[in-house]
């Protein structure tokens, strides 16, 4: 039988063998550094029944400049700060492509991942595994490759040929989608005009990321991801059939699932547009469990900022005499501090409050 391996970082990260060649190890117990302390576990009666009247808006895009669809979205935003959107314009066909990608590249030889971890600059691949594995505490049961959505060059140079083509693809006809969305959720805050300035701001600086959960002995020890908000704008997240996504309910101490919806793409606030929109916009802390059964991946497109933008409460949010919540920050400085500990749920946005 198969044992934990005895330096389990260098085994993860050095040889890159993510938790994906843990699992594939079969070993009947999660290794120790996994286990999540008793009380951040989510147990079953935190979370609020599927059938219950509160639920996750989904919202049909397809009549995006409709006044009706725009309030429906500014309405998610502002009390959810998470919804579903269909009719998104992104054919399904290259949503199954790409998940179908995701898989080829989990399932690469080692060997062939431990090059493209070598060979890939990181400000454009990068294949890691938990969050920020150095700085926390309790590992993540999750692996992730994240693809920086460059130069046409530069991805062909450098994004891995088993994904490329769908990745890219994806990400051209996503770019068109959130454009309009953030055109829509500004246009809500009274500003009317997404200018050059502003669009490198919100939307200057986009990650593809593939997450990896492969199916776990014991899931209810770890986490796949821990409560946490986004440092994005937005992300924009593509979820396989598998689920296990919960975001945190208004009332604090319980948990809503974010059900697969097929073609469904799941939208949250971040914590840059929370800062920007100084409060109004909400993002909403959000935690992935691990499944006894089957891997699940999801796809995350973080939204974000150039890193050299400063962000800081639009002027228009403070046009009527609102105080400020927050003060200005270089993004780059915002996300180092994001990395530089464990997800901590809701605690990167102190970073930035006044
Ligand atoms: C993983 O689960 C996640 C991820 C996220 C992601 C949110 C974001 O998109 S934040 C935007 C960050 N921007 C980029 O990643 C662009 C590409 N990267 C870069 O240009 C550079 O890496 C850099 C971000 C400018 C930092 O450069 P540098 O100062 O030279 O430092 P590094 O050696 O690259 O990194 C130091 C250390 O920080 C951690 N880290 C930095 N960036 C990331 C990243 N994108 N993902 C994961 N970790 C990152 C990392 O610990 C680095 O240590 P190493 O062990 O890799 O050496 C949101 C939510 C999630 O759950
Ligand atoms: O896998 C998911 O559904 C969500 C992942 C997530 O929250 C993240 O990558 O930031
Ligand atoms: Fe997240």
């Amino acid at each position: 039988m198969s044992t934990t391996p005895t330096n389990l970082i260098d085994f993860l990260v050095n040889q890159a063998n993510g938790v994906k060649g843990l699992a594939d190890l079969n070993l009947p117990n999660v290794p120790p550094q996994y286990f999540q302390p008793i009380q951040a576990r989510l147990n079953k009666s935190k979370i609020i029944p599927q059938d219950s009247e509160q639920s996750i808006p989904i919202i049909d895009f397809t009549n995006w400049d409709d006044p009706e669809v725009q309030d429906s979205i500014f309405s998610a935003a502002t009390n959810w700060g998470f919804f579903q959107i269909v009719n998104h314009g992104i054919p399904i066909n290259l949503l199954d492509d790409l998940k179908a990608s995701v898989h080829r590249f989990f399932e690469l030889p080692v060997k062939v991942k431990k090059s493209v971890k070598e060979n890939s600059p990181p400000e454009v691949v990068r294949l890691g595994t938990s969050f920020s594995p150095h700085a926390e505490s309790v590992l993540e049961w999750k692996d992730y490759l994240q693809l920086v959505y460059a130069s046409v060059e530069t991805i062909h140079s450098y994004w891995p040929a088993v994904c490329k083509d769908e990745a890219l693809e994806y990400m051209k006809h996503a770019e068109a989608f959130i454009r309009k969305l953030l055109k829509v959720l500004l246009k809500k805050l009274n500003v009317n005009e997404l200018d050059k300035e502003r669009e490198q701001t919100l939307m200057g600086a986009m990650i593809l990321s593939f997450n990896y959960y492969p199916a776990c002995p014991e899931p209810e020890l770890v986490a796949g991801v821990c409560p946490h908000s986004d440092i994005s704008s937005i992300t924009v997240l593509l979820q396989d059939g598998i689920g296990g996504l919960y975001v945190r309910d208004k009332d604090g101490n319980s948990w809503i699932n974010v059900p697969p919806v097929n073609g469904a793409l799941v939208i949250n606030i971040g914590d840059v547009l929370q800062i920007m929109s100084n409060g109004r916009y909400k993002s909403i802390e959000h935690r992935v469990v691990a499944n006894r059964n089957k891997t699940r991946i999801s796809m995350p497109i973080f939204v974000n900022p150039t890193p050299d933008s400063v962000i800081g409460p639009l002027p228009e949010m403070l046009e009527n005499g609102d105080e400020p919540q927050y003060k200005q920050v270089v993004f780059s400085d915002y996300f180092k501090y994001f990395f530089s500990k464990g997800h901590d749920g809701k605690k990167t946005i102190e970073f930035a409050k006044i």
